[in-house]
């Protein structure tokens, strides 16, 4: 087990988006109620294509046709939860990877309940902040609603022994986005501190996450490229000029379909 943190390479980076963008996955996303639009317009900058299905039945007949599948339980209620165990059900029997956003993970019995029992349904990833990462891990810490109240570094230990118990690639983001397989260590750093201040960027980078899941390939690295692209976005729409959350939030999906600009369609 290395200690020190790895970083990807640019080219790498470049190379997987290219890779991403000729594949364009479709992404079957269960998410919440806030970030919805968001977490879609975030993928079609990067030509994914996203489908948000609902419904008991038709989750359980449309995961099997998507290239992965995005659960996040941001605005979990009890009703959602026969589709999302359906989905996911019927993704791992096709073999299409699954991601967990487990929003607010912690003091709220049905999410963490249910969170937990996800942890023994294989999934492809996990993204989540600090507080979201340690609780997941088991230990005793509380975010602030859907905020982490730890910083990221704290949760390296913690995301490391969730990854190892669940088989999961484990994302815990924040300043310095840490991405690992339970051995090996990825630090992504950079992003700016206006995705904290627009609702849904943790969302929308876990349905890229997700997306990413889609290729094949070392998952680490997908996973982290996946957190590098939203970094380096939110840098860019950061340095355009945004004065404010309202323009940031247009810039950063502008900066997202920028990343890959040669290759649109
Ligand atoms: N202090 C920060 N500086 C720069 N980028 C940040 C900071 N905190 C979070 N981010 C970035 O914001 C995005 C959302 O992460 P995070 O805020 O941890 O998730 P969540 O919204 O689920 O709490 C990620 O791309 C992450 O790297
Ligand atoms: C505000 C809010 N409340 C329930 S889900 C949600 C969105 C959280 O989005 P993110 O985790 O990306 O900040
Ligand atoms: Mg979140």
């Amino acid at each position: 087990m290395t200690n020190q943190p790895q970083h990807l390479s640019g080219a790498f980076v470049a190379t997987t988006l290219t890779h991403f963008q000729q594949r364009a996955p479709l992404v079957h996303c269960m998410t919440n109620d806030v970030v919805q639009a968001f977490t879609a317009n975030v993928l079609l900058a990067l030509n994914a294509s996203p489908a948000m299905v609902i419904d008991t039945e038709e989750a359980a007949i449309f995961s099997p046709l998507a290239d992965a599948l995005l659960i996040n339980v941001g605005t979990l209620t009890r009703d959602r939860i026969p589709a999302m165990r359906a989905a996911i059900a019927a993704a791992r029997a096709a073999n299409v990877p699954w991601t967990l956003d487990p929003v607010a993970v912690g003091t709220l019995p049905l999410r963490t309940g249910f969170c937990r029992e996800l942890l023994d349904q294989q999934p492809a990833a996990i993204r989540g902040n600090a507080s979201e990462i340690l609780v997941l891990a088991g230990i005793d810490a509380q975010g602030r609603g859907v905020d982490s109240l730890h910083h990221s570094h704290l949760a390296i230990t913690a995301a490391k022994q969730l990854a190892s118990r669940s088989g999961a690639i484990v994302a815990v983001t924040g300043e310095t986005d840490y991405v690992t397989d339970g051995e090996r260590l990825i630090a992504v750093s950079g992003g700016d501190l206006l995705l904290t201040r627009v609702v849904g960027t943790g969302c929308a980078l876990s349905a890229m996450v997700a997306a990413f899941c889609a290729l094949s390939g070392d998952r680490l690295m997908l996973v982290a490229t996946a957190c590098q692209l939203m970094a380096r976005a939110g840098e860019q729409a950061a340095a355009s000029g945004a004065g404010g959350p309202g323009s940031f939030q247009q810039a950063l999906l502008d900066a997202l379909w920028q990343q890959g600009a040669e290759v649109q369609p």
